[in-house]
C-alpha cells in the first residue's frame, strides 16, 4: 500500500520527536531527515541515520553483510536463493501485492525534489492499465518468439511470460508501465526471475533486446525489500548498495537515465560517476546520498582511492557489456574494484554480467567474479538480430568517400533523411573520424562526431545533436559502439569494419532495437580478410544474403576476428564455456511451436527439456 507524502512527513516527524528524547539511540526504523540536515556528518546530526535510504541490517560483522531475509509475500519461499540473502521471487501466478516490501516513503522521501524523468505528472493509475497487448508501443514481439533460449547451472528459475507474475513492487510496476514496457522481452522473462532469487548470472541476449531492464529491474526492486540498513557512517565517504559498471562514459550516462524513470518515486536513489566530467558536482551529487551507482571504472577507482566510495555495503553488482569491461584493456581495473578494493566477495554479494557477446576465454575469465551462477544465452551467443538487414560491399579504399556519399544521396532521395532516419557511420581512428565528418560537412551532409579525443562535453553535445535530428550523421570510433539506444537510428555504415566480429555485432545493433528493423551497410577490402569468415556465418546464421564473393574469401581466409568464439567447433558453438564439464543444462524453446527454428533446434524441444542436446551446440 503506497503511503500518502503528507502521511509520511507526518510519520516522520513524530519518529524524529521521538528520538530526540533517546539521543543516542539508533533508530529502528528510518526517520526522516529534514533537507538542512542532510549530508552532514553523524556527529552533526546524532540522531538520524545519515544517508537516508539505509536499509538492511547490516551488521558490519566480519562474516560480510548480514542480508535480511525477505518473507515474500503470499507465502512462496525463494528455494533458489543464496544462503542469508534476502531475495524473494514471486513465482508463477502471483498478483504482486507488495507484501513484504519496504515501506520507504517513511524514510528519506525524496519525491519532493524527484523530477519527473517521464516528462508528465500524469498518476498511472495500475488498477485501470494492466499490462495489456495494447499499448505494446508497435514494439514486434514476435520477432523474438523464434528465440532459443538456453539456461546452464543448478536449479535455474523458471521464466515468467509477464511482468504481473513477479512481484516487483507497486512503485516499479507503475514506472514499467510508464515506460509503456507491456511484456517482458526474452531476456527479461528469463534474467529477472533468476536474478530475483538471487544468483548470479552470466547473460547473453542480442543487441537491442532490453538487457538494462534485465538487470536494473531486480537491483531496484531489491534493493526496496530490504529491511532498512545501518550503513557505516565515515565522514564524507558513501555506501551504495549495488554497483552497475559500464565501459563508456556515455552508456553510464544512459544507463543512469534509465535506472532512473525505473526507480521514479521508489525512494532508491540512482547516482552516476564518469570521466571527463567535473568530479566536485559528482561528490556533492554522492554526498546526496546514493542506492545504486553507476559508473565506468576510472573514474570509480579514483573516488575509491580518494575514500569518497566504500563498495563495503554492495549487494547487487552488474557489468553491463561484460566482456568488454573484462578484455585487456579494463580487467585489471575491474579487478581492482571488485576484488582488491572493500567489496563483499563473490557468493556474498550478487554478481550479474550482461553482453551481447561472450567470447569464450571472457567466459573463463569472468567465472573469477561469479558464484555459482547461472548462464543464459538468447540466440546464439554474438548472433546478431535478423530485425538487422545487413549488406556488404566490396568498396576501396579509395572509393569508401564517393561511396558513402552515394549512399547519403540515396536516402536524400528516398526521403529517408532527417530527423526519422539517422545514420551512424562507423570508422577505425579518431583523426578519420574528423577527417570525414570534415568532408560530409563540406559536401553538405550535416554530419558530428564522437571520439576519444574530444572533450566530455563534445561529445555529449554531438550525441544530443545526433538523437534529436539536428545533425542526422554521426561519424563514430568503437566509443559509440556498445549500448548506446538511440531511437531512429535507420542505418549503420561499417566505413572501416572492425579487426573482431563481436565489435562488428555491437556496432550494427545500433539500429534494429526492441523489435524494430533496420539496416547495416559494411564496406569490405583485402584489409578485412579476417572477418570474411566469421562475417559470413554471422551473416548466414542471422537469415542475411552473403555475397558469392564474401563466401569466396570466407572459405580461402584464415580463421580471425572471432575470438575463439565458435572455437566449440560446430555453426552453433561457443555457448557456456562450462560444458564442458558435467553442469546440467536446460533448454527453452521460442514459440515451442511447428517445425524448426534457424537455429535449427527440433520443435519438440518443449520449455526445460534438461538434458537434451540441440543441433546448435
Ligand atoms: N519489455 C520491454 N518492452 C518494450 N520495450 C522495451 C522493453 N525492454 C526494453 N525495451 C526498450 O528496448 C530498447 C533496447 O533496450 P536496451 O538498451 O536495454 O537493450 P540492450 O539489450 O541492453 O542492447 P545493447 O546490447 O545494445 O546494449 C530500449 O529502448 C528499451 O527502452
Amino acid at each position: 500500500m503506497r503511503t500518502s507524502w503528507a502521511d509520511s512527513v507526518t510519520n516522520a516527524v513524530s519518529e524524529i520527536a521521538v528520538s530526540d528524547n533517546n539521543s543516542l539511540s539508533l533508530p529502528t526504523r528510518s526517520t526522516y531527515v529534514p533537507p538542512h540536515l542532510r549530508n552532514r556528518p553523524a556527529s552533526d546530526v546524532p540522531n538520524l541515520s545519515g544517508p537516508a535510504s539505509e536499509r538492511a541490517s547490516f551488521s558490519g560483522t566480519a562474516g560480510g553483510p548480514q542480508w535480511p531475509r525477505w518473507s515474500g509475500g503470499g507465502g512462496t519461499k525463494p528455494e533458489f536463493g543464496r544462503q542469508g540473502q534476502g531475495y524473494g521471487y514471486a513465482g508463477a501466478g502471483r498478483g504482486g501485492s507488495g507484501v513484504g516490501w519496504n515501506n520507504r516513503s517513511g524514510g528519506w522521501d525524496r519525491r519532493e525534489r524527484e523530477v519527473n524523468p517521464f516528462g508528465d505528472d500524469d498518476e498511472v493509475d495500475d488498477r485501470e492499465q494492466g499490462f495489456t497487448e495494447q499499448e505494446n508501443m508497435g514494439i514486434n514481439f514476435d520477432a523474438y518468439e523464434d528465440i532459443p533460449v538456453e539456461t546452464s547451472g543448478e536449479n535455474v528459475p523458471p521464466p515468467v511470460n509477464t511482468f504481473a507474475e513477479i512481484d516487483l513492487g507497486e512503485m516499479l510496476n507503475q514506472n514499467i508501465r510508464r515506460c509503456k514496457y507491456v511484456k517482458p522481452t526474452p531476456v527479461q522473462r528469463h534474467a529477472i526471475p533468476i536474478a530475483l532469487g538471487g544468483r548470479d548470472l552470466m547473460a547473453c541476449a542480442q543487441t537491442g533486446s532490453g538487457k538494462t531492464a534485465a538487470f536494473c529491474f531486480p537491483i531496484i526492486s531489491g534493493i526496496m525489500r530490504e529491511q532498512y540498513v545501518q550503513r557505516p557512517r565515515v565522514a564524507r565517504t558513501v555506501y551504495p548498495l549495488a554497483l552497475i559498471l559500464s565501459p563508456t562514459r556515455e552508456l553510464s550516462c544512459q544507463i543512469h537515465d534509465e535506472a532512473k524513470k525505473f526507480s521514479y518515486q521508489t525512494g532508491v536513489k540512482v547516482v552516476v560517476a564518469y570521466g571527463g566530467a567535473p568530479i566536485n558536482q559528482q561528490l556533492r551529487e554522492l554526498e546526496r546520498g546514493v542506492d545504486i551507482l553507476v559508473a565506468t571504472p576510472g573514474r570509480l577507482v579514483d573516488l575509491l582511492e580518494r575514500a569518497r566510495v566504500s563498495l563495503q555495503m554492495i549487494r547487487h553488482l552488474a557489468l553491463d557489456e561484460a566482456d568488454r569491461m573484462l578484455d585487456m584493456g579494463f580487467e585489471p581495473q575491474i579487478r581492482k574494484i571488485v576484488q582488491q578494493m572493500d567489496m563483499p566477495d563473490r557468493g556474498v554479494r550478487q554478481t550479474m554480467l550482461f553482453s551481447a557477446t561472450f567470447p569464450r576465454e571472457i567466459q573463463r575469465l569472468a567465472s573469477d567474479f561469479l558464484s555459482n551462477y547461472i548462464f543464459l544465452a538468447v540466440g546464439r551467443v554474438g548472433s546478431s538480430t535478423d530485425l538487422i538487414v545487413q549488406r556488404v560491399e566490396i568498396v576501396l579504399e579509395s572509393d569508401k568517400r564517393s561511396h558513402l556519399m552515394d549512399l547519403l544521396h540515396a536516402q536524400r532521395e528516398n526521403g529517408v533523411h532527417g530527423k526519422q532516419a539517422l545514420t551512424l557511420v562507423f570508422v577505425e581512428t579518431k583523426k578519420g573520424a574528423d577527417s570525414l565528418e570534415h568532408w560530409l560537412y563540406i559536401n553538405g551532409f550535416p554530419a558530428t562526431t564522437i571520439h576519444g579525443d574530444r572533450t566530455q562535453q563534445e561529445r555529449e553535445l554531438a550525441l544530443r545533436s545526433f538523437k534529436s535530428g539536428k545533425t542526422p550523421i554521426l561519424v563514430a570510433t568503437d566509443v559509440a559502439a556498445r549500448g548506446l539506444d538511440i531511437p531512429h537510428v535507420a542505418h549503420v555504415v561499417n566505413f572501416d569494419l572492425p579487426n573482431d566480429i563481436d565489435d562488428y555485432v555491437h556496432r550494427i545493433g545500433r539500429t534494429g532495437r526492441a523489435g524494430k528493423t533496420g539496416l547495416a551497410t559494411a564496406f569490405f577490402n583485402e584489409s578485412n580478410l579476417s572477418l570474411a569468415r566469421p562475417l559470413a556465418e554471422l551473416m548466414q546464421e542471422a537469415n542475411q544474403e552473403v555475397p558469392a564473393w564474401l563466401t569466396r574469401y570466407a572459405s580461402r581466409a584464415p580463421c580471425g576476428g572471432n575470438k575463439n568464439r565458435r572455437s566449440g567447433g560446430g555453426r552453433f558453438g561457443g555457448r557456456d564455456f562450462r560444458r564442458e564439464g558435467s553442469f546440467s543444462r536446460n533448454l527453452d524453446y521460442y514459440g515451442g511451436g511447428n517445425g524448426g527454428s534457424a537455429y535449427g533446434v527440433p520443435a519438440n524441444y518443449g520449455e526445460y527439456a534438461p538434458g537434451v542436446t540441440s543441433a546448435w551446440d
